[in-house]
């Protein structure tokens, strides 16, 4: 991110300040943030703004809307204007739009020092379009784009790329910043030994990133429903686990090109298993690469665990990205947790991509011991990819 600037570079003195963050946050049934990592990721992007005399106008998103008129309950950014007033101790006024007469005037009688959140920017289906006169509407709110919405920096939308060229000046909020130096990091120069960890539902999710890792990493540890398909492209019997039979192939390239390339690409060699998903199914511990026809793998075994854990804690450098296992539901949950405990005991640079694998590392109360906890799923998926992220593009030059 070299020739990238960050907000600190510019005089926002007195500006409009139009901070792209991401509050697209998970809610309780009563409409309350149960998980607010992503607001407080935004805060020192916004503190400074306001400490720096800005007048700050916030955009965001939140799930995906449909336009149907329930949708304006359901997908309010109201919850999330409460959660920040909260934790920036100051009013945080909801607009009842993001374009249109009302939030003109709102913006115009918006102080310095003052925050105006506008309400959901998938209100308006051109937001998802990158639609230009959308842009140029949310453009003319402000003096200063800056985006610092890493989560939704993967989406060439209005308001995450199209804005750019309708401002006068752009930059990129604090949390952009950290989040392509660490991933940026671990994709470029990376301590050695690397050693990546993927799990997750499916082969075909994260097949790019396999790809892109396996120029880079050292060593590779599988996990999760994918490591079935795995095994099955050995010829091991998996039981009832979930198996993608149509990548079997794919996988088999992949177990190639990693032998050609030398890298350590490690499977599970026990399991935890069932006869069915569910809480309440009887435990079964497989202490063998091949499952029963009757039993599913739910969970990496305590062996695998402590071969995956062995490699973390001789790594200098640790991504994680994926559970382990069906980790919602706690007896299959010991092998997502037992990565999170080992990252969180090394010396490394441990980042953890978003999505479920952050959400665990959180209910493990682990945060505070990982150099970085990324805030985007898709993003910072895309970004071990190798692509370039069309809101991360657009602050370039
Ligand atoms: N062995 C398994 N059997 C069934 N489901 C599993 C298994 N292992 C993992 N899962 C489920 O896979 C899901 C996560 O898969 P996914 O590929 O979406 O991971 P992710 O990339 O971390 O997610 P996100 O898209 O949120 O970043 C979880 O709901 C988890 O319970
Ligand atoms: O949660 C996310 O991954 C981002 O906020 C992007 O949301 P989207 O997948 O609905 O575009």
């Amino acid at each position: 991110m070299a020739d990238i600037k960050t907000l600190d570079a510019l005089d926002l003195a007195g500006k409009r300040v139009f901070i792209r963050v991401d509050f697209n946050v998970p809610l309780d049934e009563q409409g309350r943030v149960t998980d607010d990592a992503r607001i407080r990721a935004a805060v020192p992007t916004i503190a400074y703004a306001l400490d720096h005399r800005a007048k700050v106008i916030l955009g965001s998103h939140l799930g995906r809307p449909k336009g149907k008129p329930e949708d304006r309950q359901k997908y309010t950014l109201e919850p999330a204007a409460t959660r920040l007033a909260e934790i920036l101790k100051k009013d945080v006024t909801l607009a009842d739009d993001s374009i249109g007469d009302g939030v003109k005037k709102a913006v115009k009688d918006l102080g310095e020092g003052e925050v105006l959140l506008l309400e959901n920017l998938r209100f308006h289906p051109e937001e998802e379009k990158n639609d230009e006169g959308y842009a140029r509407e949310l453009a003319s709110l402000a003096d200063v784009w800056v985006n610092d919405a890493f989560g939704t920096a993967h989406r060439a939308h209005a308001s995450t790329a199209g804005m750019a060229k309708f401002v006068k000046e752009k930059a990129a909020g604090f949390l952009i910043k950290k989040e392509v130096d660490f991933l940026g990091r671990v994709l470029t120069r990376p301590a050695h030994p690397f050693v990546a960890l993927l799990g997750g539902a499916k082969v075909s999710d994260k097949i790019k990133v396999i790809e892109n890792l396996l120029g880079k990493a050292d060593c590779i540890c599988i996990g999760g429903a994918m490591a079935y398909t795995f095994l099955r492209a050995q010829e091991l019997e998996v039981g009832k686990s979930r198996v993608e039979e149509d990548k079997l192939e794919l996988a088999r390239q992949i177990l190639d090109k990693a032998r050609a390339r030398g890298v350590e690409f490690l499977l599970p060699v026990d399991h935890v298993c069932a006869e069915e998903p569910k809480e309440t199914a009887k435990r079964v511990v497989v202490n063998d690469r091949a499952i029963p026809p009757a039993l599913m793998g739910l969970d990496i075994g305590p062996k695998t665990l402590d071969v995956y854990r062995q490699r973390i804690l001789a790594a200098k450098t640790v991504f994680w990205n994926g559970p382990m296992g069906l980790f919602e539901q706690k007896p299959w949950a010991e092998g997502t947790f037992g990565v999170a405990r080992a990252m969180a005991d090394s010396d490394g640079v441990t980042v953890v991509g978003g999505g479920d694998s952050a959400a665990a590392v959180e209910e493990a109360g682990l945060v505070a011991k990982m150099k970085h906890v990324s805030t985007g799923g898709g993003a910072s998926l895309e970004f071990i990819e190798g692509r370039v992220l069309p809101g991360i593009q657009v602050l370039e030059g």
